[in-house]
């Protein structure tokens, strides 16, 4: 019997990943996923969706570890399945360049991926400009693709979805029992973080077919990903700017870079110009607390602050997102879940 009223806010990869795992692994809670903004117009629709990490300086690395190759084996696992096109999510090969040798030449997810290897000197003969790079398997999802596909797969599971600007956590107190926050960069007004903060990113979506393997320069400033209609480039890492509109300098500029590294970037057109605002934070929020709502000390489990990482690292701190509310059941009076 579904006794215990879970609401979770956020629509974009977070927040849909949380809502699963709390509707597949809990049959006591009902679910209830509420958002402002869905799909197509999130931050995680704009993402190039690549399964690829750097480190959060406050996580321990065991649990980044975790979290990274929990959410690689269940892109995997759907690449590797009959799901793969209708989910949006494709195997991906191809190289991260480096001007300088990295301190870090063996990412904490180097075995996580496949074939992680380092460049030989004929490979990187073809970047003059870069000294060392790593060649490997990984994943890219397809978050325009993906986003649908979870929200089908929530529904399946009994989840119900509503869409609303949450402006206060009080708001939710008297019809839910647990409060998951998936908000992203709305966390700074939605729960007063100010450690959360936007990071500007626009891409351009380029038809380019020949391309079929990926190139990312390690100071994650320019990225060619190809994908299942178009090709992903980018990128700009603009701090502290909200400007949702594309911007013609960061257009050519992002062009000019990327074609140094891909000259045939110059004859492909380009589709559209997508911004996002990625929810920048030194590391991401995934804790639970009590907060008094309306006289009452209502559990909320926080799940935001992925950076350029939320992609790669969705399904590992659902997972983590899963115990913490796993955690509130234990804690609740027992009336609460009669
Ligand atoms: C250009 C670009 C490229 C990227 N590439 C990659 C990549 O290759 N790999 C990778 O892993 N990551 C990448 N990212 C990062 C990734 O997009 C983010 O980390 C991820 O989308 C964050 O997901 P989220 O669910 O936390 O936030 P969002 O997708 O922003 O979703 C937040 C949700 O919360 C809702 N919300 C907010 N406030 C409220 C409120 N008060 N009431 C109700 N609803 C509210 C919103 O409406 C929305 O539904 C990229 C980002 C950008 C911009
Ligand atoms: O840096 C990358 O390769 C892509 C990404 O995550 C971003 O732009 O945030």
């Amino acid at each position: 019997m579904k006794t215990v009223r879970v609401a979770v806010v956020g629509a974009g990869v977070v927040g849909f990943s949380t809502a699963i795992c709390i509707a597949e692994a809990l049959p006591i809670c009902s679910v209830t996923l509420l958002a402002e903004k869905f799909s197509p117009d999130t931050t995680s629709d704009v993402a190039a969706g690549m399964v690829l990490a750097e480190v959060f300086p406050d996580i321990p690395l065991e649990r980044q570890r975790r979290w990274f190759k929990n959410g690689f084996d269940h892109l995997l696992d759907i690449a590797q399945s009959e799901h793969a096109p209708e989910a949006g999510v494709m195997l991906s090969s191809g190289c991260q360049i480096f001007k300088e040798v990295p301190a870090e030449m063996k990412p904490f997810w180097s075995d996580t991926v496949i074939g992680f290897r380092n460049m030989t000197d004929r490979e990187l003969k073809r970047f003059p400009n870069h000294k060392f790079g790593q060649a490997f398997t990984t994943l890219k999802c397809e978050c325009s693709t993906y986003l649908p596909w979870l929200q089908k797969r929530f529904r399946k599971a009994g989840g119900r979805v509503e869409q609303r600007k949450v402006n206060s956590l009080h708001e939710l107190s008297n019809n839910f029992d647990i409060i998951v926050n998936c908000t992203g960069v709305g966390s700074r007004t939605l729960v007063g973080d100010n450690q959360v903060h936007p990071i500007r990113g626009q891409v351009l979506k380029m038809e380019a077919p020949w391309l079929k393997h990926f190139i990312r320069d390690g100071d994650g400033m320019s990225y060619i990903y190809p994908g299942i209609h178009s090709v992903t480039v980018g990128g700009t890492r603009q701090v502290g700017d909200s400007r949702l509109q594309a911007d013609e300098g960061d257009s050519k500029s992002i062009l000019e870079r990327c074609s140094k590294l891909e000259p045939s970037l110059r004859r492909a057109k380009v589709l559209h110009k997508p911004v996002g605002l990625r929810p920048g934070r030194r590391s991401p929020r995934v804790e639970k607390e009590l907060v008094e709502l309306k006289g009452r000390q209502v559990p909320v489990v926080h799940n935001y602050g992925h950076g350029g990482w939320g992609v790669s690292f969705a399904w590992g701190t659902a997972l983590d997102a899963l115990g913490l509310v796993r955690q509130c059941l234990h804690e609740m009076p027992l009336q609460a879940k009669l």
